[in-house]
């Protein structure tokens, strides 16, 4: 592809020599003596036919390339795969993106292939500092990746480290070269368009990175019409992880989302929402119009789970409580990530 804009121009340049070396001889009379003209016109068709012909061999040997190999899927749904640190890159004061490399014979053609709402597990490599629950089974969290389900060799995830976390603390210990196990995709919850009018998400810290997923697919497809509001909750400023792409996000959708900021620790001048996440908070910002169908997602650190939508109960829904329950939500219309 790159190739073959590459060879456009010079064979754009090669016409264009041609044309007008061909339009200025027949514009102008023919030279006085026969000679010149025996000398000339060889030499221009010569040059402008070497050069349409070198930029044709060009473009054919582009076109002639191998087409790009058929992508891999990397994941095993009930299979844990090694994958390998090859990039560490510091987001803030304590989140890093991670780039963790597919590996095997075919790894450069390797992709996630995780569908929308998806997510994929991770855990450590056994032996010397596994981390292990009290019970002695690995800690397995679920981890949204960053980069889309087609890039080939790898897949970005974006981890925060809590103090007193397990699987994002051990992140935070990863230097290049570092083993991750794997395993997915987890389809958590199916999208489709237009099965609902309005959706509402709720969410905390790294857990707006299911919402990140979400989002930026729906809003790519013009043909998809429903709303989003997105309620997102952090300590400070700087713990806001993906505010340059929610405004660029926000701003490109002027009819389609609207985020809204909640910080524990408003700075001086905030002009966003100070505080939790509340009942009276949702009914502001994601008022129910009648007969409106509408779907409420939740991601975050557990005490706003309880708050929100009720606790989850380890990996399945658990029951619904908090505000939204409040607000006559019914189940069905709130997910628990
Ligand atoms: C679908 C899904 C996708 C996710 N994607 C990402 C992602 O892309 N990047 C990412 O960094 N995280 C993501 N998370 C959160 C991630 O799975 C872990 O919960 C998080 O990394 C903490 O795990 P831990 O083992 O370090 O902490 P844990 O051992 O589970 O918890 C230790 C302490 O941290 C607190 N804690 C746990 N989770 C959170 C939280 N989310 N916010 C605040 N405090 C918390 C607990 O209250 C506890 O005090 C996702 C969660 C879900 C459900």
């Amino acid at each position: 592809m790159i190739a073959t804009r590459t060879a456009l121009p010079a064979l754009r340049a090669a016409r264009t020599v041609a044309g007008r070396r061909f339009n200025s001889t027949a514009a102008t009379p023919p030279p006085p003596t026969p000679e010149k003209k025996a000398s000339n016109t060889p030499l221009i068709f010569g040059l402008a036919g070497v050069a349409g012909l070198a930029a044709f061999a060009y473009l054919n040997r582009s076109e002639a390339k191998a087409p790009a190999k058929p992508a891999v899927p990397a994941l095993e749904k009930d299979t844990w795969i090694p994958v390998k640190v090859s990039k560490i890159d510091k987001y803030n004061h304590n989140t890093k993106v991670y780039r963790l490399d597919f590996q095997g014979d075919d790894a450069k053609d390797k992709v996630s292939g995780i569908t929308v709402a998806g997510a994929i597990v991770v855990k450590t490599p056994e032996g010397e500092g596994e981390v292990l629950d009290k019970k002695g089974k690995p800690v397995i969290r679920p981890y949204t990746p960053l980069s889309p389900p087609d890039q080939r060799g790898s897949i970005d995830l974006l981890v925060k480290e809590y103090p007193t976390g397990n699987i994002s603390k051990w992140f935070g210990t990863l230097t290049p070269g570092a083993e991750v196990h794997i395993k997915g995709p987890i389809l958590k919850y199916e999208y489709k368009p237009n099965t609902f009018d309005k959706g509402l998400f709720v969410t905390g810290g790294s857990g707006v990175t299911p919402a990140y997923q979400f989002l930026t697919h729906a809003l790519k497809d013009k043909s998809d019409k429903t709303k989003f509001t997105l309620l997102f909750a952090n300590v400070n400023e700087e713990d806001i992880l993906l505010r340059k792409e929610w405004d660029a996000l926000a701003a490109a959708n002027p009819d389609r989302l609207n985020v809204v900021y909640f910080l524990d620790n408003a700075p001086a001048g905030w002009s966003g929402e100070k505080g939790y996440v509340t009942a009276d908070k949702i009914t502001q910002y994601f008022p129910r119009g009648e007969g409106e169908k509408v779907q409420a997602f939740v991601c975050g650190p557990p005490g706003q789970y309880a708050a929100i939508s009720g606790k989850k109960d380890g990996f399945k829904q658990g029951e619904l409580g908090g505000a939204l329950k409040d607000l006559g939500y019914t189940s069905e219309e709130v997910f628990k990530f």
